[in-house]
């Protein structure tokens, strides 16, 4: 019933170095890409700017820690989800004017973690909830989100975590993940185009960058993709740039039966042979 899973990289919506420092233009750009096309789609968002800075400020992906001012910061989970709010707004503002019937779902209702742990079963209830929504013809617009847990009061869930989770339940034919970099880049800067699977190279993609990111920036996002590449044979996986000539060659064309199937200027991951 999926057919594709997209994750709208907050990078590629905001300005990571700025506290909540929206791009407009990009959404704009961005949720055109789904105006003719947008059947047994998923959607997610990442938080970018709306939503890391008081993540990273609090430490709330570590849980709560005994030493810090629990009232402090659970004012701080309440500002997070505050942020990832406005974010989503700008988000719903552009989806809506566009005419494509987008309904946000928050994380947050649906899944409590136990000492960061989520199980299958900790996700029925917003797998069955996410069937109905999209068998009444919506599309779900998901996010990275901070949760309860009942041993360490919150914990961060990223957009690309809850990407894999929803990939092994649906198994569409693609995932993208659209981001502000054209794709995996090596230190010199040039693309990989077909990154294949090696779980001891995955270290060598994170570049030092000043971005604030409590989720795991480009290293968690080739973990999850290769992770996916390895679970389910028949899904396409892409990191690209959301505000690119390729992005929209992508999500306008219908996927490609080629198993081998590279978009040049961007990255496909490939199981290794
Ligand atoms: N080897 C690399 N290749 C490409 N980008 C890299 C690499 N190493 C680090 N990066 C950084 O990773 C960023 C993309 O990861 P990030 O998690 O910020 O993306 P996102 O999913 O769009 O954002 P968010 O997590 O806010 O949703 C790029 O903007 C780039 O600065
Ligand atoms: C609340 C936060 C920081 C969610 C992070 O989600 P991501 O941007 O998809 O990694």
């Amino acid at each position: 019933m999926v057919t594709r899973i997209v994750k709208i990289g907050g990078a590629s919506i905001t300005d990571k170095s700025e506290f909540e420092h929206v791009k407009l233009s990009n959404i704009d750009f961005i949720v055109n890409l789904f105006k003719n096309n947008y059947k047994n789609l998923i959607l997610i968002h990442g938080a970018g700017s709306f939503g890391h800075h008081q993540a990273k400020q609090y430490k709330l992906n570590q849980g709560y820690i005994d030493t810090d001012d629990y009232e402090k910061c659970r004012l701080g989970v309440c500002d997070t989800r505050r942020s990832l709010g406005r974010l989503q707004q700008y988000l719903l503002d552009a989806f809506v004017r566009a005419q494509i019937p987008v309904v946000c779902i928050s994380p947050f209702n649906f899944l409590i973690s136990n000492q960061f742990e989520l199980t299958n079963e900790d996700y029925k209830y917003l797998y069955q909830h996410l069937e109905i929504v999209l068998s009444n013809g919506y599309v779900p617009l998901l996010h990275g989100d901070v949760l309860l847990d009942k041993k360490i009061h919150w914990r961060i869930l990223s957009g690309d975590d809850l990407l894999f989770k929803l990939a092994e339940y649906f198994q569409p034919r693609q995932c993208i993940f659209l981001t502000s970099v054209p794709g995996i880049l090596q230190s010199n800067g040039n693309i990989i185009e077909k990154f294949y699977i090696d779980e001891s190279q995955i270290d060598n993609y994170e570049q030092q960058s000043s971005i604030i990111d409590v989720t795991g920036s480009m290293h968690n996002k080739v973990m999850i993709a290769s992770n996916i590449v390895n679970k389910i044979d028949t899904c396409q996986v892409f990191i690209l740039q959301g505000v690119s000539e390729n992005a929209k060659k992508l999500l306008s064309s219908s996927i490609s039966d080629d198993q081998n199937f590279v978009l040049h200027g961007s990255t496909r991951i490939l199981k290794k042979h």
